[in-house]
Protein backbone atom coordinates (compact mmCIF):
# COMPACT_ATOMS: atom_id res chain seq x y z
CA UNK A 1 0.00 0.00 0.00
CA UNK A 2 0.94 3.33 -0.72
CA UNK A 3 0.89 6.13 1.73
CA UNK A 4 -1.33 9.07 0.15
CA UNK A 5 -1.33 12.88 2.00
CA UNK A 6 -3.51 14.18 -0.96
CA UNK A 7 -4.31 14.19 -4.52
CA UNK A 8 -5.34 17.21 -6.97
CA UNK A 9 -5.63 18.82 -10.04
CA UNK A 10 -5.94 19.03 -12.90
CA UNK A 11 -3.23 21.90 -12.30
CA UNK A 12 0.07 23.07 -13.64
CA UNK A 13 3.29 22.02 -12.85
CA UNK A 14 4.27 24.99 -11.66
CA UNK A 15 8.40 24.28 -10.88
CA UNK A 16 11.00 23.25 -13.12
CA UNK A 17 11.37 21.32 -16.13
CA UNK A 18 7.71 21.13 -16.96
CA UNK A 19 6.36 24.64 -15.51
CA UNK A 20 3.17 25.35 -17.19
CA UNK A 21 2.40 21.49 -18.08
CA UNK A 22 -1.08 20.59 -17.04
CA UNK A 23 -0.74 17.50 -14.53
CA UNK A 24 -2.77 15.75 -11.69
CA UNK A 25 -0.41 15.33 -8.32
CA UNK A 26 -0.13 12.35 -6.43
CA UNK A 27 1.30 13.51 -2.95
CA UNK A 28 2.85 10.56 -0.93
CA UNK A 29 2.93 10.87 3.57
CA UNK A 30 6.17 10.70 4.86
CA UNK A 31 9.79 11.94 4.18
CA UNK A 32 13.20 11.17 5.42
CA UNK A 33 14.40 15.19 5.34
CA UNK A 34 13.36 17.63 7.31
CA UNK A 35 14.23 21.15 5.50
CA UNK A 36 14.14 24.17 7.86
CA UNK A 37 11.74 25.57 5.22
CA UNK A 38 10.30 22.70 3.80
CA UNK A 39 6.25 23.95 2.43
CA UNK A 40 4.49 20.79 2.87
CA UNK A 41 4.90 19.72 6.26
CA UNK A 42 1.58 18.25 6.64
CA UNK A 43 3.35 15.34 4.38
CA UNK A 44 6.23 15.36 6.44
CA UNK A 45 5.66 15.24 9.81
CA UNK A 46 4.01 12.03 10.82
CA UNK A 47 2.26 13.96 13.61
CA UNK A 48 -0.22 14.12 10.25
CA UNK A 49 0.19 10.48 9.51
CA UNK A 50 -3.84 10.28 10.87
CA UNK A 51 -4.54 12.60 7.47
CA UNK A 52 -2.68 9.89 5.35
CA UNK A 53 -4.91 7.34 3.79
CA UNK A 54 -3.14 3.94 2.38
CA UNK A 55 -4.26 3.65 -0.91
CA UNK A 56 -3.36 0.65 -3.43
CA UNK A 57 -2.18 1.99 -7.08
CA UNK A 58 -5.92 1.20 -8.38
CA UNK A 59 -7.42 2.88 -6.45
CA UNK A 60 -5.18 6.32 -6.65
CA UNK A 61 -6.13 5.87 -10.79
CA UNK A 62 -9.62 5.68 -10.41
CA UNK A 63 -8.64 9.13 -8.17
CA UNK A 64 -6.33 10.56 -10.67
CA UNK A 65 -9.43 9.41 -13.89
CA UNK A 66 -11.88 10.98 -11.71
CA UNK A 67 -10.27 14.13 -11.78
CA UNK A 68 -8.86 14.32 -15.00
CA UNK A 69 -11.98 13.62 -16.70
CA UNK A 70 -10.79 9.95 -17.82
CA UNK A 71 -8.37 11.50 -19.96
CA UNK A 72 -4.51 10.47 -19.93
CA UNK A 73 -2.41 13.05 -17.95
CA UNK A 74 0.73 13.94 -16.55
CA UNK A 75 0.97 12.21 -12.96
CA UNK A 76 3.42 14.27 -10.73
CA UNK A 77 4.45 12.32 -7.75
CA UNK A 78 5.85 14.12 -5.11
CA UNK A 79 5.66 14.52 -1.43
CA UNK A 80 7.23 14.14 1.68
CA UNK A 81 9.72 11.73 -0.40
CA UNK A 82 7.91 9.74 -2.75
CA UNK A 83 10.90 7.67 -3.37
CA UNK A 84 10.26 6.00 -0.05
CA UNK A 85 6.67 4.37 -1.31
CA UNK A 86 6.19 1.45 -3.38
CA UNK A 87 5.54 2.76 -7.06
CA UNK A 88 6.28 -0.06 -9.10
CA UNK A 89 2.70 -1.03 -9.73
CA UNK A 90 1.28 2.29 -10.16
CA UNK A 91 3.46 3.18 -12.50
CA UNK A 92 3.24 -0.07 -14.89
CA UNK A 93 -0.98 0.07 -14.43
CA UNK A 94 -0.39 4.02 -15.14
CA UNK A 95 1.24 3.95 -17.89
CA UNK A 96 -1.05 0.81 -19.28
CA UNK A 97 -3.87 3.72 -18.81
CA UNK A 98 -1.76 5.94 -20.78
CA UNK A 99 -0.46 8.24 -18.14
CA UNK A 100 3.20 9.78 -18.10
CA UNK A 101 4.66 10.39 -14.51
CA UNK A 102 7.25 12.97 -13.41
CA UNK A 103 8.44 12.89 -9.82
CA UNK A 104 9.67 14.87 -7.54
CA UNK A 105 12.66 13.96 -5.17
CA UNK A 106 15.32 15.12 -3.11
CA UNK A 107 17.54 12.18 -4.39
CA UNK A 108 18.07 10.92 -0.66
CA UNK A 109 16.54 7.27 -2.01
CA UNK A 110 16.99 5.51 -5.70
CA UNK A 111 15.01 2.87 -6.03
CA UNK A 112 15.07 0.58 -9.41
CA UNK A 113 11.47 1.81 -10.69
CA UNK A 114 13.25 5.10 -11.29
CA UNK A 115 14.01 3.61 -14.72
CA UNK A 116 10.14 3.36 -15.06
CA UNK A 117 9.42 7.37 -14.81
CA UNK A 118 9.74 9.25 -17.84
CA UNK A 119 10.57 12.73 -16.00
CA UNK A 120 12.60 12.91 -12.74
CA UNK A 121 13.54 15.56 -10.59
CA UNK A 122 15.98 15.47 -8.34
CA UNK A 123 16.20 18.48 -5.94
CA UNK A 124 18.71 17.85 -3.67
CA UNK A 125 19.42 20.52 -0.43
CA UNK A 126 21.23 23.35 0.19
CA UNK A 127 23.00 24.50 3.53
CA UNK A 128 20.21 26.46 4.17
CA UNK A 129 17.58 23.77 4.67
CA UNK A 130 19.94 22.37 7.54
CA UNK A 131 19.63 18.79 5.52
CA UNK A 132 22.83 16.78 4.51
CA UNK A 133 23.88 16.11 0.68
CA UNK A 134 24.93 12.66 0.38
CA UNK A 135 26.79 12.59 -2.77
CA UNK A 136 26.52 8.65 -3.61
CA UNK A 137 22.95 8.16 -2.65
CA UNK A 138 22.13 11.21 -5.44
CA UNK A 139 24.40 9.12 -7.75
CA UNK A 140 22.60 6.30 -7.08
CA UNK A 141 19.40 8.22 -8.38
CA UNK A 142 21.08 9.10 -11.21
CA UNK A 143 22.22 5.69 -12.10
CA UNK A 144 18.35 4.21 -10.96
CA UNK A 145 17.06 6.52 -13.40
CA UNK A 146 19.27 5.34 -16.37
CA UNK A 147 18.79 6.38 -19.57
CA UNK A 148 15.18 6.26 -20.54
CA UNK A 149 14.29 9.05 -17.91
CA UNK A 150 14.64 12.63 -17.95
CA UNK A 151 15.95 13.68 -15.22
CA UNK A 152 16.91 17.12 -14.18
CA UNK A 153 18.22 18.97 -11.36
CA UNK A 154 15.94 21.58 -9.21
CA UNK A 155 17.85 23.30 -6.58
CA UNK A 156 16.25 25.87 -4.29
CA UNK A 157 18.25 28.79 -3.39
CA UNK A 158 17.92 30.73 -0.20
CA UNK A 159 20.88 32.98 -0.06
CA UNK A 160 24.64 33.35 -1.47
CA UNK A 161 25.65 30.59 0.61
CA UNK A 162 23.41 28.44 -1.44
CA UNK A 163 24.66 30.10 -4.73
CA UNK A 164 27.68 29.35 -4.47
CA UNK A 165 26.81 25.22 -3.21
CA UNK A 166 25.08 25.46 -6.25
CA UNK A 167 26.91 26.55 -8.71
CA UNK A 168 29.74 24.09 -7.19
CA UNK A 169 27.21 21.15 -7.74
CA UNK A 170 25.73 21.74 -10.71
CA UNK A 171 29.30 21.72 -12.02
CA UNK A 172 30.24 18.00 -11.07
CA UNK A 173 26.62 17.29 -13.24
CA UNK A 174 26.92 19.06 -16.51
CA UNK A 175 24.57 17.61 -18.46
CA UNK A 176 21.92 17.76 -16.39
CA UNK A 177 19.21 20.54 -16.87
CA UNK A 178 19.54 23.02 -14.72
CA UNK A 179 16.55 24.69 -12.32
CA UNK A 180 17.21 27.34 -9.77
CA UNK A 181 14.22 28.00 -7.56
CA UNK A 182 14.11 30.96 -5.59
CA UNK A 183 13.25 29.60 -1.65
CA UNK A 184 9.85 31.05 -0.34
CA UNK A 185 10.99 32.30 3.16
CA UNK A 186 7.26 32.60 4.60
CA UNK A 187 5.63 28.76 3.37
CA UNK A 188 2.47 28.14 4.80
CA UNK A 189 2.81 25.51 7.84
CA UNK A 190 0.85 23.68 10.19
CA UNK A 191 1.25 26.22 13.25
CA UNK A 192 0.14 29.08 10.39
CA UNK A 193 -1.84 27.07 7.74
CA UNK A 194 -3.03 30.77 6.20
CA UNK A 195 0.52 32.24 6.16
CA UNK A 196 0.93 34.83 3.27
CA UNK A 197 3.82 34.50 0.66
CA UNK A 198 5.46 37.52 0.24
CA UNK A 199 4.97 37.98 -3.55
CA UNK A 200 7.42 41.41 -3.53
CA UNK A 201 9.96 39.64 -1.57
CA UNK A 202 9.48 36.59 -4.04
CA UNK A 203 9.94 38.64 -7.22
CA UNK A 204 13.23 40.36 -4.87
CA UNK A 205 14.66 37.04 -4.75
CA UNK A 206 14.26 35.90 -8.60
CA UNK A 207 15.93 39.34 -9.63
CA UNK A 208 18.41 38.88 -7.60
CA UNK A 209 19.22 35.17 -8.50
CA UNK A 210 19.23 36.60 -12.45
CA UNK A 211 21.56 39.67 -11.56
CA UNK A 212 23.09 37.13 -9.89
CA UNK A 213 24.35 34.52 -12.80
CA UNK A 214 24.78 37.46 -15.07
CA UNK A 215 27.47 38.96 -13.17
CA UNK A 216 29.24 35.57 -12.86
CA UNK A 217 28.76 34.95 -16.94
CA UNK A 218 26.96 31.82 -15.73
CA UNK A 219 24.86 30.85 -18.79
CA UNK A 220 23.57 27.39 -17.69
CA UNK A 221 20.60 27.63 -15.20
CA UNK A 222 17.28 28.10 -15.82
CA UNK A 223 15.94 30.84 -13.06
CA UNK A 224 12.43 30.24 -12.43
CA UNK A 225 9.73 30.95 -9.98
CA UNK A 226 7.20 28.95 -8.57
CA UNK A 227 4.41 29.72 -10.78
CA UNK A 228 1.49 28.33 -8.49
CA UNK A 229 3.04 30.76 -5.68
CA UNK A 230 2.59 33.09 -8.08
CA UNK A 231 -1.04 32.56 -8.66
CA UNK A 232 -2.54 31.14 -5.68
CA UNK A 233 -0.21 32.13 -3.26
CA UNK A 234 0.69 29.57 -0.22
CA UNK A 235 -2.90 27.40 -0.62
CA UNK A 236 -2.60 24.15 -0.25
CA UNK A 237 -4.00 21.69 -3.14
CA UNK A 238 -3.02 23.65 -6.04
C1 LIG B 1 7.79 19.73 -1.17
S1 LIG B 1 9.10 18.97 -2.05
C2 LIG B 1 8.54 17.27 -2.18
C3 LIG B 1 9.47 16.36 -2.97
C4 LIG B 1 10.80 16.04 -2.34
N1 LIG B 1 10.71 15.79 -0.94
C5 LIG B 1 11.80 17.16 -2.60
O1 LIG B 1 12.08 17.92 -1.68
O2 LIG B 1 12.27 17.24 -3.73
C6 LIG B 1 8.89 19.59 -3.74
C7 LIG B 1 9.79 20.73 -4.12
O3 LIG B 1 9.43 21.86 -3.35
C8 LIG B 1 10.62 22.53 -2.99
N2 LIG B 1 10.36 23.38 -1.84
C9 LIG B 1 9.93 23.00 -0.61
N3 LIG B 1 9.78 24.06 0.21
C10 LIG B 1 10.12 25.16 -0.53
C11 LIG B 1 10.20 26.56 -0.24
N4 LIG B 1 9.89 27.05 0.96
N5 LIG B 1 10.58 27.39 -1.25
C12 LIG B 1 10.90 26.91 -2.47
N6 LIG B 1 10.85 25.60 -2.79
C13 LIG B 1 10.47 24.74 -1.85
C14 LIG B 1 11.57 21.39 -2.69
O4 LIG B 1 12.92 21.81 -2.67
C15 LIG B 1 11.28 20.47 -3.87
O5 LIG B 1 12.03 20.86 -4.98
N1 LIG C 1 1.19 23.55 -8.99
C1 LIG C 1 2.10 22.96 -8.22
N2 LIG C 1 3.34 22.72 -8.71
C2 LIG C 1 4.22 22.06 -7.91
N3 LIG C 1 5.48 21.67 -8.23
C3 LIG C 1 5.99 20.98 -7.19
C4 LIG C 1 5.05 20.93 -6.17
C5 LIG C 1 5.25 20.14 -4.94
O1 LIG C 1 4.71 20.47 -3.88
O2 LIG C 1 5.98 19.15 -5.01
C6 LIG C 1 3.92 21.62 -6.61
C7 LIG C 1 2.61 21.93 -6.08
O3 LIG C 1 2.27 21.65 -4.94
N4 LIG C 1 1.77 22.59 -6.94
S1 LIG D 1 12.77 16.78 1.34
FE1 LIG D 1 11.02 17.77 0.37
S2 LIG D 1 9.18 17.12 1.48
FE2 LIG D 1 10.97 16.47 2.68
S3 LIG D 1 11.22 18.10 4.17
FE3 LIG D 1 12.52 18.68 2.41
S4 LIG D 1 11.22 19.90 1.02
FE4 LIG D 1 9.89 18.92 2.53
MG1 LIG E 1 4.78 22.43 -3.26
Amino acid sequence: MIAISEIFGPTIQGEGALIGMPTVFVRTGGCDFRCSWCDTRYAVDPAFRADWQAMNAEAILVEVSRLSGGEPILITLSGGNPALQPLEDLLKLGHAQGHRFAMETQGSKAQPWFAELDYLTLSPKPPSSDMPFRRERFEACLAAAGADTQVSLKLVIADETDYQWAKSLAADYPDLPLFLQPCNPTPATPEQPEREADIQTLNAQLRWLVERISADRWYRPRVLPQLHVLIWNNERGV
